[in-house]
């Protein structure tokens, strides 16, 4: 028996049909991965030498996200983020293992998955080149088959949201890439996807226009509950906005977990920074190494307790000022893919 449901702002209404498993954003997972797996078949060589060698771009990768997550999916280049992506979109098709999204088999039920899911490529337009941003939208309301009052009701809102008034009617190959990004991620929302994925939204954007889109995506899945897997190498996308990261390093999941425990995984010292009255030698005190010194500003870091080096510090010298950093989330994934899998 089909059963009937609201999409998430409530005011459309589908079937489900057999091969969708209920397992769909109730309660469930939204993406479920196991055991998945691509490997591609490349030549190499000239004429007669030519050889075939296969690449497995993802290997053996298991994971499930859960609906209103918003999780990171980060790694070095080559890692196999885009072939993940690729199958969890229907465009690939695994070569081992199986993946489902909003209950469905992507590359089986590709056309049917696209209603539910939104996505985003930050180096790639979803838009038509030549025609107004407003034109491009209300293409992708036929495409979707939203009825045209809910269209204009959610344009209306995301043209609000994201500020796209003043340029809904020029041509997107005229729009800055800021604009353009705003413009593809309204398409990307317009038939209130479940699920939004998204590949380097933020790719080449200035500060202000990545500020803009990290809080707007904040704003659709706390208010929308939408959820969003995120391929990014801009770890400021990762810190504002995921609750949860896996790293992905030659093909295998090599992390998943909170920003905390990444954190944690690899161990990245603490530092404090230390301004001295006046510039002094590097300072010399147990449980801490001077790594810079710069005038009378030094940066220590830490392998021990921060009151007892704080305490050691301000005896030997005259100091202005203190700041205890936390290591940042850039130093412990650099630290991360330099090192391999993690434990
Ligand atoms: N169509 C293809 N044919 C052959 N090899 C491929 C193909 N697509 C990807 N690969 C290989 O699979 C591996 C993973 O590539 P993938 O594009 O998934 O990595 P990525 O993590 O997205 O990298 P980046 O951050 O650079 O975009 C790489 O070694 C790549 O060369």
């Amino acid at each position: 028996m089909p059963t009937h449901e609201s999409t998430a702002d409530g005011t459309a209404t589908r079937e489900r049909t057999a091969g969708e498993t209920a397992a769909d954003g109730e309660g469930g997972p939204i993406i479920e991965a196991v055991g998945l797996g691509r490997d591609f078949v490349r030549s190499e060589g000239r004429f007669l030498r030519r050889t075939r060698r296969t690449v497995s771009a993802v290997r053996d990768v298991t994971f499930t996200v859960r609906p209103g997550e918003i999780v990171g999916y980060l790694g070095p280049n080559g890692a196999g983020k885009s072939s993940t992506m690729k199958m969890l979109t229907g465009i690939l098709t695994p070569t081992s293992g199986s993946v489902r999204v909003a209950g469905m088999e992507p590359s089986r039920q590709r056309t049917r998955l696209a209603r539910e899911i939104g996505v985003v490529f930050g180096q790639r337009t979803t838009l038509w080149w030549d025609l107004p941003l407003r034109d491009s939208l209300t293409l992708t309301r036929h495409l979707y088959r939203v009825p045209a009052a809910v269209h204009a009701e959610r344009l209306a809102e995301l043209t609000e949201l994201l500020e796209l008034g003043p340029f809904l009617g020029t041509p997107v190959r005229q729009l800055s890439l800021g604009q353009r990004m705003r413009g593809d991620l309204t398409a990307a929302l317009l038939h209130a996807p479940r699920l939004l994925v998204l590949d380097e939204p933020t790719i080449g954007l200035d500060v202000v226009s990545k500020s803009t889109i990290r809080e707007f995506l904040l704003r659709v899945n706390r208010e929308r509950g939408t959820t969003i897997l995120i391929t990014t190498h801009d770890l400021g996308d990762v810190e504002r906005l995921c609750d949860r990261v896996m790293v992905i390093d030659h093909g295998r999941l090599a992390f998943d977990g909170g920003l905390t425990e990444l954190r944690a995984t690899v161990p990245t010292p603490r530092v404090l920074v230390v301004d001295l009255v006046a510039p002094a030698p590097a300072i010399e005190v147990a449980g801490a190494t001077a790594v810079r010194v710069d005038g009378p500003r030094q940066w220590l870091e830490l392998a021990d307790n921060p009151a007892r080096v704080i305490a050691a510090v301000t005896r030997q010298h005259e100091v202005a000022d203190l700041t205890l950093r936390e290591p940042d989330i850039e130093g412990v994934v650099s630290a991360l893919y330099r090192g391999g899998r993690a434990p």
